[in-house]
């Protein structure tokens, strides 16, 4: 009997291309610029996740020629320090993008300090003025996951125009600025959420399906499309029975890829594309800077 395997949109690949892109481009404009581009990542407190990621993009900072500022804050850290902190960051010519690693503890308002950053240094592209330009079709920093999306359905020419496409979540940092990309695409775009009634009818109605909830294998075969194309945004670290841990997306992997076209996997899908987007943001305000 013949069986369907949808081919993988392999992030983690693209990822590697886009930084061997960004190293060159780097390469190039140093002698230009007469410095590097420049990352801080401000973290606050002690999530044993949140230390990996910040090491993850320090790294890759490392391997493209990102000079990274990184800044380690302890729990109790005030608001008004960060404020200052930001603030020092938005004058220093050597930095060209700021990030505020996410979650911070409960006692600081994030939207509070998001909204100090320098639009024009904000790598996440989450500032108000960004999500604006964004709304408006302007040019302007991306969000890093849903452009690391765009990014991989366009490496892998997925037509988008006139397509029924179905996010699931509606975050700031996903859900929403993903649905308005989609729509720049010329997407027919429906956004469920947790609130949605009968979300199996609607995403069986997708050609193209993000998942960006943060539930583990929320999404099971029965409820996509055949041919349909899968992005499972979800990164969910799960311990199985035997104690285990491991890293599942929003979509069950393997009963999905026998129905869809195209599907992402976790690990190696919109991860690797979300931090190589960050890294573009940084290069490209860089390169903004000295209009090249
Ligand atoms: N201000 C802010 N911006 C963010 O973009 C942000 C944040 N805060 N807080 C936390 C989340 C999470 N996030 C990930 C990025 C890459 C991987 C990634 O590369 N994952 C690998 C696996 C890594 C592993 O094995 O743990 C993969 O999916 O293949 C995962 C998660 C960015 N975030």
């Amino acid at each position: 009997m013949e069986t369907h395997t949808a081919k993988i949109l392999d992030g983690k690949a693209l990822a590697q291309k886009i930084q061997t892109e960004l190293a060159a481009t780097i390469t190039e404009s140093q002698p230009k610029i007469g410095r590097v581009p420049g990352l801080a990542v401000l973290m606050v407190g002690d999530n044993p996740a949140s230390a990996a990621y910040v090491k993850n993009k320090e790294k890759a900072c490392a391997k493209v020629g990102i000079a990274s500022f990184g800044k380690h804050f302890p729990t109790q850290t005030s608001q008004t320090e960060l404020e200052a902190v930001i603030a020092q960051l938005n004058e220093d010519e050597r930095v060209d993008g700021i990030l505020v690693q996410l979650p911070l503890p409960n006692h600081l308002d994030a939207v509070g300090l998001l909204h100090t950053i320098a639009p024009d240094k904000d790598a996440d592209g989450l500032h108000p003025v960004n999500l604006g330009r964004l709304v408006r079709g302007e040019t302007g920093l991306r969000s890093c996951t849903p452009a690391g999306v765009m990014r991989l359905l366009q490496e892998y020419k997925i037509s988008l125009a006139g397509k029924q496409a179905v996010v699931l979540g509606r975050s700031i940092l996903v859900g929403k600025p993903m649905a308005l990309m989609l729509l720049e695409a010329d997407a027919t775009v429906t956004i469920a959420h947790s609130r949605s009634q009968d979300l199996k009818t609607i995403t069986q109605n997708a050609d193209i399906l993000i998942a960006a909830v943060g539930i583990p294998g929320l999404i099971t075969a029965d409820m996509v499309k055949p041919g349909a194309v899968v992005v499972d945004v979800g990164i969910n670290r799960v311990t199985d029975s035997s104690g285990k841990n491991s890293l599942v997306g929003d979509v069950q992997f393997a009963a999905t890829a026998d129905v869809a076209e195209y599907i992402t996997p976790v690990p190696g899908g919109i991860g690797p594309m979300t931090v190589a987007m960050l890294l573009q943001n940084t290069v490209s305000s860089y390169l903004q800077v000295h209009n090249l």
